[in-house]
């Protein structure tokens, strides 16, 4: 017997929605999604007209939807933005420069301008350099910390101020259970906002907050969108495996689970008379710190030193070891400051990127 569509009830169905269970047709697949990412959007007031937006783009599903789905809604919705690609290249040979090969090619298919940051270039260190030093344990650590601030770079280095990335409510999920199995507190209560909001320099948002992984890849298959599927060559990140393991383990039995942990994030209060770390501009480089250093300056400065776990573990670090200029002739980040200053100088640059263009 042919089973209708639940939603339109004319067109068979020929896909049963992960979120809901619903047996429903393409198109109105196709309408489901698009719409609940425009209500996100609308709801949580992500947008105004004339906004300037960098799309974190990695090659992969999630951005190359989220690139595909801002696209259509902003000519459907007449949102009014300016749309721009930013990828960051972190120097991992067979999986990032056959990825970015994808982005270079999604831009040519959405005619969006296109900027490509690098670790080479921001850090003097490929993350190929950095495993040989660090090994697989700890490379995430330097990856996470060193791209967050690259899309920021980036970001200045357009003039834009907000950046859109793909995180969607697996990752959110989670994050929301490895924090509470961290008991990290600080994060707990961050992970879950679908903006944060002034702790970093640029505004950065998540559309897919509430966008369910496998919609997402049924999505990028039924528009046959081109995308990159492999994974990090690193490794992934093993704590976020087992918490991804696990909240597939629930979403198999209750697939209502991810937003349910999203929700409870949400939810939790913290107690008031909890230490939360109070936020700083960098000393050496000028980027929000919650320390003297950011993050990204430990790190590096570890690197530079040939102490690789510095910023890593506790022990070997003190306040003055960390503030020790770094070798002579070894890279430093640069400062904030002087990428806000050559945009203001020279902002026609960063403007004619809009014109779709082929700079990397
Ligand atoms: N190299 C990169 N350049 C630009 N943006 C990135 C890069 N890596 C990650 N991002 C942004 O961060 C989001 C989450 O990254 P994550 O590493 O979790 O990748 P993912 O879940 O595989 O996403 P995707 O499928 O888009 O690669 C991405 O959707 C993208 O918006």
């Amino acid at each position: 017997m042919v089973k209708y569509c639940a939603i339109c009830e004319k067109d068979k169905a020929v896909l049963r929605r992960p979120k809901t269970g619903q047996q429903i047709c393409k198109s109105c697949f196709y309408f489901v999604f698009e719409t609940e990412i425009h209500h996100t959007i609308v709801d949580n007031k992500l947008f105004k007209r004339g906004d300037r937006i960098a799309i974190g783009a990695s090659g992969g599903k999630d951005s190359t939807v989220l690139a595909h789905v801002l696209k259509t809604l902003n000519e459907r919705y007449d949102y009014g933005l300016e749309l721009y690609l930013l990828s960051v290249d972190e120097g991992i040979t067979g999986y990032r420069d056959d990825s970015l090969e994808t982005v270079k090619r999604n831009q040519q298919q959405y005619e969006l301008p296109l900027k490509i940051v690098s670790y080479s270039d921001l850090y003097g260190w490929t993350m190929d350099e950095i495993v040989k030093e660090v090994g697989l344990k700890n490379n995430c650590t330097f990856c996470g910390v060193f791209r967050r601030q690259a899309l920021d770079r980036g970001c200045v280095m357009l003039g834009i101020d907000h950046v859109v990335t793909g995180h969607n409510a697996d990752d959110i999920a989670e994050t929301v259970l490895m924090n509470i199995l961290r008991g990290d507190i600080a994060r707990l209560g961050r992970c879950t906002e679908i903006v944060t909001k002034g702790d970093t320099m640029v505004r950065r948002s998540k559309p897919f907050k509430y966008t369910y992984e496998k919609e997402i890849v049924m999505y990028a298959y039924f528009k046959k969108l081109d995308y990159f599927s492999t994974e990090c060559i690193y490794s992934p990140n093993a704590y976020r495996g087992y918490a991804r393991t696990f909240l597939k383990d629930l979403e198999a039995i209750r697939p209502s689970a991810i937003i349910d942990i999203i929700h409870s994030g949400e939810a939790f209060e913290i107690k008031s008379g909890v230490k939360m770390p109070t936020q700083q501009t960098c000393t050496r480089c000028g980027y929000i710190s919650s320390n003297e250093l950011c993050k990204a300056c430990v790190l590096l400065e570890g690197l530079n030193r040939g102490l690789p776990r510095l910023g890593i573990t506790r022990e070997q670090r003190t306040r003055n070891d960390e503030a020790k200029e770094t070798k002579k002739g070894v890279t430093k980040i640069q400062h904030f400051s002087e990428i806000q200053r050559a945009e203001a100088t020279a902002p026609s640059a960063a403007r004619a990127l809009k014109k779709v263009d082929l700079s990397y």
